[in-house]
C-alpha cells in the first residue's frame, strides 16, 4: 500500500521528496448532515507529503524524512482528532476533522516547519486517504511570481 503512486504536482524545482506514513486515529464529524460519520469511528489514514526545493541542507537533505513523520505521525497516531482543540473545532465547519480539513491542517504544520529551514523547501501537496475509497489532496494556491 505504501508504494502507491500519488497524483503529481507539476513544478520546476530540482528536488522533490515524498514521505508516506500511516496514522491510526479516531474522529467524528460534529454535524447531523454527516450522517453515520457523526459517531466516533476510526481510520488508518494513509498520508503522503510532497516537499520540493532547489537547495539541500548541511546533511544533504531537502528536509529530514524523520522530522516530517514526527510532525504528523507522532502528534496524531492513536489519538482522537477532535481532541486536538488547538487544531480542530466542533463549532466551526472549516475546522471539523474532515479529510479536506485534515489535509489542510497537515499542510499548514509542515509548511510552518519548512519556513524555518535555511534551504527554503516548500510543501507542494498533502495526500490523505481516509478509507479505501476516499481520499483528498490539499495543495496551496500557487504564487505565479515565484520560480516554481
Ligand atoms: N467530503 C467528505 N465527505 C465525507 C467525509 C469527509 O471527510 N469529507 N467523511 C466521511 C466519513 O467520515 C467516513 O469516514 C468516510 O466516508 P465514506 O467514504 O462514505 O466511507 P465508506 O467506507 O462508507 O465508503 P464506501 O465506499 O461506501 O465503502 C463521509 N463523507
Ligand atoms: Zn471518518
Amino acid at each position: 500500500m505504501l508504494q502507491q503512486i500519488y497524483p503529481q504536482v507539476p513544478h520546476s524545482y530540482q528536488y522533490e521528496l515524498n514521505k508516506d506514513m500511516q496514522i491510526a486515529a479516531a474522529h467524528y464529524i460534529p454535524t447531523v448532515s454527516a450522517g453515520k460519520c457523526r459517531q466516533v469511528h476510526g481510520h488508518t489514514y494513509f498520508i503522503n507529503v510532497t516537499v520540493a526545493g532547489n537547495e539541500l541542507d548541511d546533511s544533504g537533505f531537502l528536509v529530514n524524512f524523520q522530522i516530517l513523520k514526527k510532525l504528523l505521525h507522532d502528534k496524531y497516531d492513536h489519538t482522537v482528532l477532535n481532541d486536538h482543540k488547538e487544531v480542530f473545532s466542533d463549532e466551526d465547519s472549516n475546522h471539523f476533522p474532515t479529510t479536506e480539513v485534515v489535509a489542510r491542517k497537515m499542510w499548514e504544520t509542515i509548511e510552518q516547519h519548512l519556513q524555518t529551514l535555511p534551504n527554503s523547501p516548500t510543501c507542494l501537496q498533502i495526500f490523505v486517504r481516509e478509507t479505501p475509497t476516499s481520499y483528498c489532496i490539499y495543495r496551496p494556491k500557487r504564487d505565479c511570481s515565484k520560480n516554481e
